[in-house]
């Protein structure tokens, strides 16, 4: 009963379609032909073949419906039920209708097209992150360059659909605009077969069997000896058929490239092959059939002026001819075709992202993996393109699925290098499974989002596109999903078992449980808030495994990251002291606040000691600067800066910010009171430190540090100066005027900073980055321990002579061990990328350096190591730590109500 119902649901589906196009007829007449089939014989992907054996297990797999998702008749009913839902749908809201047109196209998602730009290219994680950074300067220089980002779009089937917003690549560019779906269809000369490779586990089934599969959409597709080419791509340009194509000749072949005249129901005979190989698929040789660059170059406009050209001159334009030799745009290295998720999980050349874990198998492990699973199989293919080998393919793996999804040539070349038994499907049944399962794929996960606490209340169209672009993932128990303190650009939705959180301790490095995550509940949101680094770890609990939805950033942040629940579920100790402190001080008016006395003067004016009216048991630090003199030395953008990472930040190492308030002609900063004195005042009383106190304070540094550069927030300002202590002695970096947050692998190239402590790399303007810190690290370390800086010159000029000249240059007094001189020359290489601390085992490098041997790292970051100098600090608004400083002689500042300060 199900099984007659179902046809025609789906053609209920198409029905809806507009028909009265070319497009809506093929999407229409490749339902039917999807009733056709089923009647015939489902297709079916999964079963394991041993040849005799394989018409009936095909058989077995059909009757089940189509096996790619589904199970049985309950499977079956599943779909209708989906059909049906997807029939409501529609009637509430048109795009459903779209959505189907795409399906049945598959067009990539948005995440599609950044896997497969990984993919494709076969590029690997760096690389991309290498063209990201070049794209963006490009882009930042050129901003012409926005409409090459926008031939992403080619990809879209329905030229009606609105463009998504595509991730900027040089990739793009080269994509051939002809891949749509509508030229796909149109264009049905010679398909190329879409082949699932099966170790072949008997001996091959003999040609007479073959008969008997004839009813099945696929078929075993073995190669011989004699003929070694069985899958050819056309050479050159066919003339298309003008009618539909012939019913298939039901018989065995041997060896013969599949030609549009075969169908799925073919059986190939089995080759023997141990010495030689066999071409399944050959890509199009550089002298095959050259096309004269003016066809390419016609064919993608007509492909760029949609499907109504297309309808017109439809046999013109051809992607096969498009993509010949001539274009690098297919079968070169920029070779950019969108996969269709179905085929994904299944293949070799696995997509690498961001995911979040560091301990991502490498390149050598998985090369590993490959061939062990190569030994426990026989079958075995090659792949290659332009006589490079590429990979060698073994056991279910899909092949075969870029010519047929595009109507391209074939992308790659596979030869047979065992006896190889394959399955293959001929396309209009492949795209029909496709559409069949694409639907749904996306029912069934729109479905499950409307069952998630959180996206319930997300309108409809909001959730199909999220649906669109997901992606399942599984993991086995005790797989590290996402590792706290790795990069990562992907949300997560867990669909189905538990996952545990854990976040390693500051102190013992010891991973403390936190919670447990289960269906329904999403995580990786932060990194994606943040700067990109994963704050906790996320362990798969569940013996049977964990399944997730995966999201890439670009749908995250335009669906997703404004939902309130999605900002603040998971709040850290931090985050959660940061929100009680802001709602501590939201009533506090700058009228409230009464001056005790000046702790220090400042590039744009005064610090005062100040107490609330009405509590004198605490005191703070207002910093007031004048706003027409910021505009003055044009530091708006710093002043900014300085307020949001002070505003932001939680270390007991940095002074906190509380609130900021503005008027006329000030801004204000109340921050937390040190009232120690500066560690400069402390060191030009003593001369300087010994090994143990210059120890200390530079370990306080390294902690502010350690904070900071895992947020990727770059200092730039280390100098006694800003170093103050508090009432128990511990020191906290304040003033950070010139620290910036920096977009993860770049660079900034602003000069600024202390000239004695300015790296080199800020002198001659090369761009720096955190490793600029750990330069001024050694600095501050020799500073500390002599009295004065290593580069001191008479002026700013010969300081920076001196610097150039390097730290070798530099004498260094015998009161310095050498210990410590070993950890500040390591700190004060010239090239930033030698620094310690800047290396692979990151800040922990200093930590562990011979110098700070038997320090205890987690009794500082307990704050219970005594600090080698206890301040005397009497009350909370004693300031006899800090020097006296007149009256302002200048007087209050012009008023300044230009409004650059809003955001302040
Ligand atoms: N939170 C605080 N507690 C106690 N004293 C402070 C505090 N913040 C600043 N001061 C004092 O005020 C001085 C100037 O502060 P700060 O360095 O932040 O100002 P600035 O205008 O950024 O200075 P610079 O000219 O060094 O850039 C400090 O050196 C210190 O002596
Ligand atoms: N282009 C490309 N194709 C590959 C690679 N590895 C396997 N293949 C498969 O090789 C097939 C050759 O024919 P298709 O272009 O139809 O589809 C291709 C992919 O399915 C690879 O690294 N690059
Ligand atoms: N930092 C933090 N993350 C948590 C917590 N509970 C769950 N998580 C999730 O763990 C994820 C780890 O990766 P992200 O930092 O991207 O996002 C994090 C959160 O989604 C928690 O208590 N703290």
């Amino acid at each position: 009963m199900k099984i007659k119902h179902y046809p025609g649901k789906a053609v209920d589906a198409s029905l809806s379609l507009d028909t009265s196009s070319t497009m809506g007829a093929l999407y229409e007449a490749n339902w039917l032909q999807a009733h056709h089939q089923h009647h015939q014989s489902p297709p079916a992907v999964t079963p394991t073949p041993t040849p005799p054996q394989t018409v009936r297990l095909s058989r077995q797999a059909s009757s089940a419906g189509s096996s790619f998702l589904l199970d049985g008749i309950s499977a079956l009913s599943k779909y209708q039920m989906t059909l049906e839902n997807i029939r409501q749908l529609e009637s509430k809201d048109q795009r459903i209708v779209k959505t189907i047109k795409e399906l049945n196209g598959y067009r990539p998602s948005a995440l599609q097209h950044h896997k497969q730009q990984l993919h494709n290219g076969w590029v690997d994680e760096q690389q991309e992150e290498l063209e990201e950074q070049h794209q963006q300067e490009h882009l930042k220089s050129n901003t012409t360059a926005a409409p090459s980002a926008a031939a992403v779009n080619h990809y879209v089937l329905d030229p009606t659909e609105r463009p998504r917003v595509p991730r900027p690549r040089q990739q793009v560019s080269v994509k051939p605009p002809s891949l749509r779906r509508s030229q796909t269809m149109l264009q049905q000369h010679a398909p190329p077969s879409y082949v699932t490779l099966r170790a072949p586990k008997a001996k091959p089934a003999s040609p007479s069997k073959s008969g008997s599969n004839s009813s099945s959409a696929y078929s075993t597709f073995s190669s011989a000896a004699e003929d070694r080419v069985i899958c050819q791509q056309p050479q050159r340009l066919m003339p298309p058929p003008t009618e539909p194509p012939p019913a298939p000749p039901i018989k065995p072949r041997t060896a013969k490239p599949l030609s549009r005249s075969q169908t799925s129901v073919q059986r190939y005979a089995t080759i023997r092959l141990p010495h030689h190989s066999s071409s399944f698929c050959r890509e199009p040789m550089r002298n095959e059939a050259p096309t004269p660059p003016t066809v390419r170059r016609h064919s993608l406009e007509q492909a760029l002026q949609g499907l109504k050209l297309e309808e017109q001159q439809p046999r013109q334009v051809s992607p096969a001819v498009s993509s010949n030799g001539s274009s690098k745009d297919l079968n070169g290295e920029g070779f950019c075709i969108p996969r269709p998720r179905l085929i994904v999980p299944v293949h070799t050349y696995a997509r690498r992202r961001r995911t979040g874990n560091l301990k991502e198998k490498s390149a050598t492990q998985e090369e590993e993996e490959e061939q062990q699973q190569e030994g426990n199989s026989d079958g075995r293919v090659e792949v290659s393109r332009e006589g490079k080998y590429l990979s060698t393919l073994s056991g279910a793996k899909v092949l075969g699925e870029l010519a047929i999804l595009y109507n391209c040539q074939r992308t790659a070349t596979i030869t047979a290098i065992t006896e190889c038994n394959l399955w293959a499907i001929e396309r209009q049944c492949f795209q029909t499974i496709m559409m069949r399962t694409g639907l749904i794929r996306q029912a069934e996960y729109t479905d499950f989002l409307k069952s998630v606490p959180i996206f319930k209340d997300l309108p409809e169209d909001t959730l199909i596109k999220i649906s669109d672009v997901l992606e399942e993932t599984h993991y086995q128990r005790g797989d590290y999903i996402v590792r706290q303190g790795a990069r990562g650009d992907t949300f997560f939705i867990i669909s189905k078992g538990k996952v545990r959180v854990t976040i390693k301790q500051q102190d013992t490095q010891e991973e403390k449980f936190i919670r447990m995550l289960g269906k329904g509940d999403f995580f990786g949101e932060k990194a994606l808030q943040g700067d990109d680094l994963r704050t906790a770890n996320i362990i798969c609990e569940s013996p049977d495994g964990v399944s997730c939805l995966v999201i890439d950033r670009e749908t995250f942040n335009q669906l997703i990251s404004s939902l309130d629940e999605i900002k603040h579920r998971y709040d850290d100790e931090g985050a959660m002291e940061r929100r009680k402190i802001n709602e501590e001080f939201r009533d506090i008016n700058l009228t409230d606040l009464r001056v005790i006395a000046t702790l220090g003067v400042g590039g744009f004016g005064r610090v005062e000691l100040v107490q609330t009216n009405g509590d004198s048991s605490r005191s703070f630090a207002l910093k007031q600067m004048k706003k027409s003199q910021i505009v003055e030395t044009r530091q708006q953008q710093h002043i900014m800066s300085e307020k949001e990472i002070m505003g932001e930040a939680n270390c007991q190492f940095i002074v906190k910010l509380f609130k900021t308030f503005k008027d006329k002609k000030y801004l204000y900063m109340l921050m937390e009171s040190c009232l120690g004195g500066e560690l400069w005042t402390i060191l030009r009383d003593k001369g300087n430190f010994d090994d143990a106190t210059t120890r200390f304070y530079t370990a306080c540094v390294v902690e502010a540090f350690d904070y900071l550069h895992s947020r990727n927030i770059i200092y730039r300002d280390l100098k006694p100066e800003n170093l103050l202590l508090d009432e128990k002695g511990y020191v906290k970096l304040v003033d950070f005027g010139f620290a910036k947050k920096l977009q993860s692998g770049r660079k900034t190239w602003t000069f600024c900073g202390t000239p004695e402590y300015v790296a080199p790399e800020v002198i001659l303007n090369r761009g720096h980055d955190i490793s600029a810190d750990y330069w001024s690290l050694g600095v501050l370390m020799f500073e500390l321990l002599t009295g004065t800086p290593p580069f001191t010159g008479s002026d700013p000029m010969r300081t920076y002579n001196i610097i150039l000249k390097g730290i070798d240059a530099i004498e260094f007094p015998r009161n310095i061990t050498r210990n410590a001189s070993n950890l500040i020359k390591k700190l004060c290489r010239d090239n930033p990328a030698e620094r310690l601390g800047y290396q692979r085992g990151g800040i922990s490098e200093i930590q562990k350096h011979k110098w700070f041997d038997g320090f205890y790292w987690w009794a500082l970051q307990n704050r219970t190591l005594e600090p080698p100098i206890k301040p005397t600090v009497k009350s909370v608004v004693d300031t006899t730590n800090f020097d006296d400083y007149p009256p302002d002689p200048e007087g209050p500042p012009p008023d300044d109500v230009s409004g650059w300060d809003k955001d302040f």
